[in-house]
């Protein structure tokens, strides 16, 4: 019998028990774990992935009235109401079991325990576990189509949105590509919600935010002491990713090293976890944005012309704000009403629509939805005057055709007019302090 790829946490102050109850469920389930504290209950859930666990009701002698039991019940539900909680004990009352049901626990089990049993309980936790997690990857969904405004009226974007629907039904790779806050993050999830895969995971990994020396852990998990702080086994992302799509962010970003490493996952679409010789074949579909002209790195040497052609199946363009200006009053609209019911408002106005329309948005949809938060918070009318810097004109936002240049000297101008203010200067530019950070890093500034 295949085992199932699940996490069991046991938790008992009795070894023996411990013992017992690992090795016959290490039969059936891949990662069984037993602690004999229940203090570490929670730092076990933190480093581990766990899909049920097994819970002694009484720890210490002389206190065996379950009252512990129910206490780390309560505990775990508090930071993870989701995960089913089995409670054992010797002393079966009943009255004990109804009110740990009714705390949230899933089920009871009597000391000593009748192994087939135990095995159907915990199996039934496990596929509830499962349940659950897809009832809340489908509640994030209904949020996050409420989140977006998807309807365009530019000719543009409508071309675009009909390549990503054509394309979401297939596992092509896609590489997405647009300046900053041109919506690549959102067109993924779109690509994602529109595919056969959408009831799975959906994996985002910023790769300019990981560094060189965590990829693979990340990425491809590790096995137990594979390196000191690796204390338990660990699935990587694209593993928990499997059945799902994997939206690898930044890839521009990559180091030649660790793009070999990619491009050969991409290709065998197999992994090993760091200090284990076993490979695995998760399955997933691979997404690909950036903001860097890959054609033009392809060209300097930076970026490998074999992973640019592995990872560019289908490649879509996003247009910047400026280029779809049909669609600003309608994201104006939706930006209005989202910050309105954030911040308990009505009825709010925008005053300058024109000027808003004509401006150059360097920071694209993240500087328009930024600015109107920012006003709507900042003002006490109803009528909101949007204020755009007056130092980053239109005109030079379109005058150069190099983007790399544009980005330098718009960090730089910001970075000026906020006196080196990195949180000021990373709003003004609609990005995230991270991401100026990374940026500045690359400019040398
Ligand atoms: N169609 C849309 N409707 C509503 N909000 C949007 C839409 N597109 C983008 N946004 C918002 O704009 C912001 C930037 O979007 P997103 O993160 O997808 O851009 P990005 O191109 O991935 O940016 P970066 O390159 O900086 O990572 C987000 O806050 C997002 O919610």
């Amino acid at each position: 019998m295949r085992k199932k790829e699940a996490g069991i946490l046991i938790v008992d102050d009795d070894e023996d028990i411990l013992f017992s109850a690992r090795v016959w469920l290490k039969k059936f389930f891949t990662n069984v774990i037993g602690i004999s504290a229940p203090q570490k209950i929670l730092s076990t859930l933190n480093e581990n992935e766990i899909d049920a666990i097994l819970l002694d009701m009484n720890f210490r002698r002389g206190f065996e009235d379950g009252k512990e039991g129910l206490y780390w019940l309560s505990e775990i539900k508090e930071v993870n109401p989701n995960i089913p909680v089995i409670l054992m004990t010797a002393y079966g009352e009943v009255e004990l079991a109804v009110e740990a049901l009714k705390k949230g626990a899933t089920d009871f089990i009597l000391k000593p325990w009748n192994n087939e049993k135990l095995y159907a309980s915990v199996n039934l936790a496990v596929d509830i576990s499962r349940k659950n997690k897809k009832l809340s990857q489908w509640e994030n969904l209904q949020e996050s189509t409420q989140n977006y405004r998807l309807e365009s009226q530019s000719p543009t974007m409508i071309l675009v949105m009909n390549t990503l629907l054509k394309v979401a039904k297939t596992d092509a790779n896609v590489l997405l590509l647009g300046e900053n806050g041109t919506g690549k993050y959102v067109m993924a999830d779109y690509i994602h919600q529109h595919s056969q895969r959408k009831n799975e995971p959906f994996v985002h990994i910023d790769l300019g935010s990981i560094s060189e020396n965590l990829f693979e852990a990340e990425l491809f998990g590790y096995a137990k002491g594979a390196f000191t702080d690796a204390k338990t086994d660990k699935a990587g992302k694209i593993e928990n990713a499997d059945g799902g799509t994997v939206f690898l962010d930044e890839i521009g970003n990559l180091s030649l090293p660790l793009q070999q490493k990619l491009l050969t996952l991409i290709q065998t679409k197999k992994l090993s976890r760091i200090g284990e010789t076993k490979e695995r074949f998760p399955n997933v579909r691979f997404l690909f944005a950036t903001n860097a002209e890959l054609r033009k790195l392809v060209a300097e040497g930076k970026f490998r012309e074999d992973l640019y052609f592995r990872i560019n199946t289908v490649e879509v363009n996003l247009p910047p704000l400026r280029d779809r200006k049909e669609d600003i009053p309608a994201l104006t609209e939706f930006f209005l009403t989202k910050f309105e019911k954030k911040y308990n408002k009505e009825n709010l106005e925008i005053e300058n629509m024109e000027e808003l329309v004509n401006y150059g948005f360097p920071g694209n949809i993240r500087e328009l939805e930024h600015s109107i938060e920012r006003e709507i918070i900042l003002s006490d009318s109803s009528k909101i005057q949007l204020k755009f810097d007056s130092s980053k004109p239109e005109n030079e936002t379109v005058s150069s055709l190099n983007l790399e240049e544009m980005e330098e000297k718009l960090i730089k101008n910001a970075l000026k007019k906020y006196q080196g203010n990195i949180s000021a200067a990373a709003d003004a530019l609609g990005l995230s302090r991270a991401a100026l950070y990374r940026r500045m890093e690359k400019f040398g500034l």
